[in-house]
């Protein structure tokens, strides 16, 4: 019997160094070593109000531990997803498997018409609302009731003893939901067989027919922890956010222009979540959340990759990628053998 082809999976050599998020000054930053690092923020983080030598020495070691923590994350969240699906007892385990009847009707008729004989942009765009300028879409996703278990299965995993990893450095709550045990049969179909029809029309530049992995998480925002997000683009070609609940006053998205549009020429568009209702837009659009007023806000986010888009050019550092070779899912960058070569580095030489 022949052995499986094993899986490799890839991040950027970026991921190790670029954009780390400074939170007190809300500005991110690069890190390759202490004087690389002096030399180019000191004067920018003092005109942030970091003004004395020890604010500057805590800002570094902070960078520094983001970067230890980065390289040995794809390690430890292996080790919480398997702890995860020996211990924890879900509260609603048919959940976990991605049915029709969670999905709202307006989102499987406009996947159905993606399907059907007479589909393309025009006719797609009457069952979306559409910021056409911005492309931004929005439409139902699930239906309500699925999003009420959601949040209890949810916040009955935040109540387990369970190990839990953080989406981002930019959100201290919320939940990976591969760790919880929702790729296979739940994300990866859901991408497949309904965002790929709608983004293949919405997102033929950003690979939407190609969209081969992704990552999964939940954010959630509540007046005494995070409130809102800063100005950021994702780690994808096209992302869904869908909002869960539970009820929450203001925790608006805005939008302004793509990342390569200069910061004095962007303009910002408000985008107002319903429950249920998810935002298509590109990973790449610069965008953040307003604080929320009171509540608690939860959102799925997805970060839908296409390995033939970002092979060619990273969507985090804009070059061509430097794979790194990593334990758990990576970034969804692939290393082919027969085509196009993406160069490979070892992590170790970036210390
Ligand atoms: O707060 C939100 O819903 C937006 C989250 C988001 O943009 C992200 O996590 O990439
Ligand atoms: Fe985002």
């Amino acid at each position: 019997m022949s052995a499986l082809p094993s899986v490799r999976h890839y991040c950027c050599a970026c991921f190790y160094t670029d954009n780390i998020f400074i939170s007190e000054y809300q500005v991110h930053v690069r890190f390759t070593d202490t004087r690389q690092f002096t030399q180019d923020y000191n004067r920018a983080l003092h005109d942030k109000g970091c003004r004395t030598s020890e604010q500057f020495a805590y800002v570094l070691e902070k960078v520094q531990k983001e970067v230890q923590r980065r390289m040995k994350l794809g390690e430890e969240s292996v080790q919480r997803r398997t702890e995860i699906s020996l211990r924890y007892k879900p509260l609603y385990p048919a959940l976990y498997v991605l049915q029709e009847s969670f999905l709202a009707e307006e989102f499987l008729r406009a996947v159905r018409f993606c399907e059907s004989p007479h589909t393309g942009l025009d006719g797609l765009l009457k069952h979306l609302h559409s910021i056409p300028e911005k492309r931004i879409y929005q439409l139902p996703v699930f239906v309500p009731e699925f999003c009420r278990d959601l949040v209890e299965e949810l916040e009955n995993f935040e109540r387990s003893d369970l190990p839990k990893g953080r989406p981002n450095t930019m959100n201290n709550h919320g939940v990976l939901l591969n760790e919880l045990g929702f790729d296979d049969t739940f994300i990866n179909p859901l991408r497949d067989k309904y965002l790929q029809p709608l983004a293949s029309l919405l997102y033929p530049d950003w690979g939407g027919y190609c969209l081969d992995s992704h990552k999964a998480f939940i954010v959630k925002y509540a007046v005494h922890e995070d409130v809102d997000l800063s100005c950021h683009y994702d780690n994808a070609e096209v992302t869904l956010n869908i909002c869960l609940g539970k009820e929450f006053t203001e925790g608006n998205l805005y939008f302004s222009d793509m990342k390569e549009v200069p910061l004095n020429e962007r303009q910002y568009t408000d985008v107002e979540h319903t429950i249920g209702h998810g935002i298509l837009h590109r990973g790449q659009h610069v965008h953040g959340a307003l604080p929320i007023e009171s509540g608690e806000r939860w959102n799925l986010v997805i970060w839908m990759r296409a390995s033939q888009v970002r092979n060619k050019q990273c969507p985090m550092c804009n070059n061509k990628p430097q794979l790194v070779e990593t334990v758990g899912e990576g970034d969804g960058f692939t290393y082919d053998q027969a085509g196009d070569k993406v160069d490979t580095v070892n992590v170790c030489v970036l210390n």
